[in-house]
């Protein structure tokens, strides 16, 4: 509850006067809905007991009962209307703060969400914050209003039903609320747990669709998602259960008192301290304040979800980025030689928990304009050694320099905006061929993209296509072969300002002969002034001006 309403208040501090437009305008349809009722109570029984029209004035009632119809329907359209409003900008506030909190943490730390968690965390659990507001905070706020309000008249008028008022009141808005939140903390906290799971698991299903086909694994998988399925609704509907109930117990408690007040009036009534019409009107009057109770019961039954999701929602914005720049960074110069200085590294074992060394005192040196491949088999640290460099870890041990400075001195930015980094699977994002190309130079021009172009050999593809640059690729690059999707990352790379391209497995996935058509262009392309630190299986030994360097078990050795 703490998580939660720490995650919520500087948002709703924020939004104040927005917020505070749909909490007087529920206030207003309120006490005109109770008006409403207290007034035609009064007015029907007024008109009965009096001999027809002659000592009751009806026209000054019967307006009012109109003009406040008309009222609590305005308020209430007005009220919906702000209210949801107040609460999208609250809700696209708190998306852009949690993805801005997301995108900053380094891979590493991304890496302990599993697939889907995250885009459940920024759509369902964002989503059922809305209910603390408009189903329990902005009711809360005004039943508390009302409660003083109702307190304040039966106290100067009926002393004895003040504290029926308050006894009610107690019930409905702090007991049956605490249980309900207590009941159902766990059952929202597996509401939110089965929709991430489901979002991950369509996700999963996109990804690996062909491989599901090819396996006949379709049934199987149906079968899981029907699992799925069925947990979130078991979930949802002991939600609904939980919800009914509270209602149920609200309107024992609301009988109970609307019969305790009536007991009381009679006995005002027959000492003829109040007449019957303001009697009916006092009871109506009081149905219309219990009333309002509902809602808050309602929403506490979700505020469990609510709960759950601020908790998954807080553990992003509260995880913590391993990688920190430093107080004072050193500029980095444009290009520079990079030096391997005695460089160890270990992972820390997730399940066993202990440190594991994946690279032994490795030293090397690129020289500006150097092309260095660094081969060895699978799983002998190769990805590790270029994800160093881009400082995605830190080293364990030794250290390693960009032109003579310390990687960990300088700003991330920085670093990365010398290195271009090509990973073995192309990330090709939704949009244009353009809007793919130009991540790497926002400021390139198209003479300057087909240029680039023509160094990956994708010139006359693209120039061929009816769209050209503006033809739309999806984000798996799918309407491109994996030997185009990886030419136009390379292009992207090499359109962008950086002096070092970092290139992992560039060649996976392609046959031999595409494997050293790519190397014949990427050592044209990358030229002389951009230095080249590749991991690869490919061969390429025949390339004399390329230097290769052997890694076994995270040893390097000069080929
Ligand atoms: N995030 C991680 N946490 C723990 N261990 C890891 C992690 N990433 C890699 N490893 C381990 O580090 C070792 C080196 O992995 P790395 O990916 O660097 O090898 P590689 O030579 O690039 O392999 P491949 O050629 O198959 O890509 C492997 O034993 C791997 O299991």
């Amino acid at each position: 509850m703490r998580t939660l309403f720490s995650l919520l208040y500087p948002l709703y501090s924020n939004n104040k006067f927005n917020l505070c437009i749909p909490i007087v305008l529920l206030f207003m349809t309120a006490i005109s809905g109770i008006a409403l009722l207290g007034i035609s109570g009064w007015l029907l029984t007024g008109a009965y007991i009096v001999d027809i029209g002659a000592m009751f004035n009806l026209f000054m009632p019967s307006a009012l009962i109109r003009i406040l119809s008309l009222t609590k329907v305005v308020f209430r359209y007005i009220e919906k209307l702000t209210g949801h409003a107040a609460i999208f900008k609250l809700l696209s506030d708190l998306r852009g703060f949690v993805f801005g909190s997301m995108i900053k943490l380094n891979p590493k730390e991304l890496s302990k969400y599993h697939n889907g968690d995250l885009v459940s965390r920024i759509t369902s659990d964002i989503d059922i914050l809305d209910v603390v507001f408009l189903l329990f905070l902005e009711p809360f706020i005004v039943v508390i209003i009302l409660f003083f309000l109702f307190y304040l008249f039966f106290y100067c008028f009926m002393p004895i039903n003040s504290l029926v008022m308050v006894l009610i009141s107690c019930f409905a808005v702090v007991v049956i609320p605490f249980l309900l939140i207590r009941s159902t903390k766990n059952n929202g906290m597996y509401i939110q747990e089965y929709s991430s799971n489901m979002r991950g698991f369509i996700l999963e299903m996109i990804d690996s669709h062909i491989d599901i086909t090819i396996m006949q694994l379709q049934d199987a998988k149906n079968r899981e998602f029907s699992y799925i399925c069925s947990g979130m609704s078991k979930y949802r509907s002991n939600q609904s259960i939980a919800s009914a109930t509270g209602q149920y117990f609200l309107s024992i408690v609301s009988g109970i008192g609307i019969v305790i007040i009536i007991y009381l009036e009679i006995g005002y009534f027959e000492k003829n301290k109040i007449e019957a019409p303001l009697l009916i009107g006092i009871l109506l009057a009081s149905f219309g304040f219990f009333e309002m109770f509902s809602s808050i019961v309602k929403g506490s039954a979700c505020l469990g979800s609510a709960i759950k999701g601020a908790d998954r929602i807080s553990a992003i914005i509260d995880t913590k980025n391993s990688i920190k720049d430093i107080d004072d960074p050193v500029n980095l110069p444009s290009h520079g030689d990079i030096v391997y200085d005695n460089v160890s590294f270990s992972y820390i074992n997730s399940i066993t928990n202990e440190n594991s060394t994946v690279l032994h005192n490795v030293n090397l040196k690129i020289n500006i304009g150097e092309h260095v491949a660094i081969v060895g088999p699978s799983g002998s640290g190769k990805s590790t050694l270029l994800s160093l460099l881009l400082r995605m870890d830190e080293v364990s041990d030794g250290y390693i320099t960009f032109g003579g400075n310390d990687i960990r001195k300088c700003k991330q930015s920085d670093l990365h905006s010398r290195i271009a980094f090509l990973s073995h699977d192309p990330d090709i994002f939704l949009g244009t061929l353009r809007s793919n190309i130009i991540i790497g130079n926002q400021l390139a021009s198209d003479d300057l993209i087909f240029e680039t172009l023509k160094l990956v050999n994708l010139h006359d593809f693209i120039r061929n296509l009816p769209l050209g640059l503006d033809t739309f690729i999806t984000e798996t690059g799918s309407n491109l072969s994996i030997g185009q999707a990886r030419r136009l990352c390379l292009a992207r790379a090499l359109i962008s300002p950086a002096s070092v391209l970092v290139l992992d497995e560039p060649t996976s996935g392609l046959d031999r002969v595409l494997e050293q058509d790519f190397f014949i262009d990427l050592r044209q392309a990358a030229g002389k002034k951009r230095s080249v630190i590749m991991a690869t299986h490919a061969n390429v030994f025949h390339f004399h001006d390329i230097k290769t360097y052997k890694l076994n078990d995270g040893v390097l050795f000069d080929n």
